[in-house]
């Protein structure tokens, strides 16, 4: 590429947002959780980005459904909120891992890791990843605003060293399974890929 010629478009991804309470699903209260998660991607990612969006109760047979159908779909990540805790109805975890063909169990040690700088009961939260076929499916907390602080971390702040979010790791992994190259704002999250995985990077 001449230092004149134009970049090419970032890769259009589809990534399927699921937020899984049986009060928000059922009109309770209004679901807070679809909203947050397609906020913040659509903040931290570049990428034109096709949301596939379901609101569905705390069923473990549902869930897994759910999940297989957006995996179906082509979608290349697959998130969800709530159902994670140890409450009789919380069944996300055995859902999720019902689906999988492989378990990447670093991303729910981290994100225990992230809010327990937050709350003490970040410890209750029994969330999983899992990749199916290519795409990779992240549990997330119920709680709307643990969707930012797990995907994000926390920055070093009053001599604090910060820890990373886990969306840092997303767009590698991403990759290592076949799917579009994911492109972040650095200003929200610093996505890390080895030397060796990296495209140049955009002007504009
Ligand atoms: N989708 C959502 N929209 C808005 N607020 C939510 C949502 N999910 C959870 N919350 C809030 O976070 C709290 C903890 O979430 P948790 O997933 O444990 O809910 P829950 O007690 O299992 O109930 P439910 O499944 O009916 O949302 C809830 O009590 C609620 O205040
Ligand atoms: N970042 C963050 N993580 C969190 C929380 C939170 O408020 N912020 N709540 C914790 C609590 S109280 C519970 S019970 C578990 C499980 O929540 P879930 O059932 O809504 O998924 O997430 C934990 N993780």
């Amino acid at each position: 590429m001449t230092p004149d010629s134009p970049q090419p478009a970032a890769d259009p991804v589809r990534i399927g947002i699921v937020s899984i309470s049986d009060r928000a699903s059922t009109g309770v209260y209004e679901d807070k959780g679809l909203p947050a998660l397609q906020d913040w991607l659509t903040s931290a990612l570049l990428n034109p980005i096709e949301f596939e969006a379901r609101l569905i109760p705390d069923e473990q047979e549902r869930i897994s459904a759910t999940l297989i159908e957006l995996v179906d779909a082509g979608c290349s990540l697959v998130l969800t909120t709530g159902g994670t805790g140890p409450a009789l109805r919380d069944v996300t975890p055995e859902a999720t891992l019902a689906v999988a063909h492989k378990e990447m169990p670093g991303f729910g040690e981290q994100m225990r890791q992230i809010s327990l700088q937050f709350v003490p009961t970040a410890i209750l939260s029994r969330q999983v990843a899992v990749i199916r076929d290519q795409s990779l499916i992240i549990n997330l907390p119920g709680q709307p605003k643990a969707i930012a602080e797990t995907l994000e971390g926390l920055r070093a702040q009053d001599g604090r060293p910060g820890v990373p979010g886990i969306f840092a790791a997303v767009p590698y992994c991403i990759d290592l399974i076949g799917g579009p190259y994911l492109e972040t704002r650095d200003e929200v999250c610093k996505a890390f890929r080895p030397k060796n995985a990296v495209r140049p990077a955009r002007t504009a």
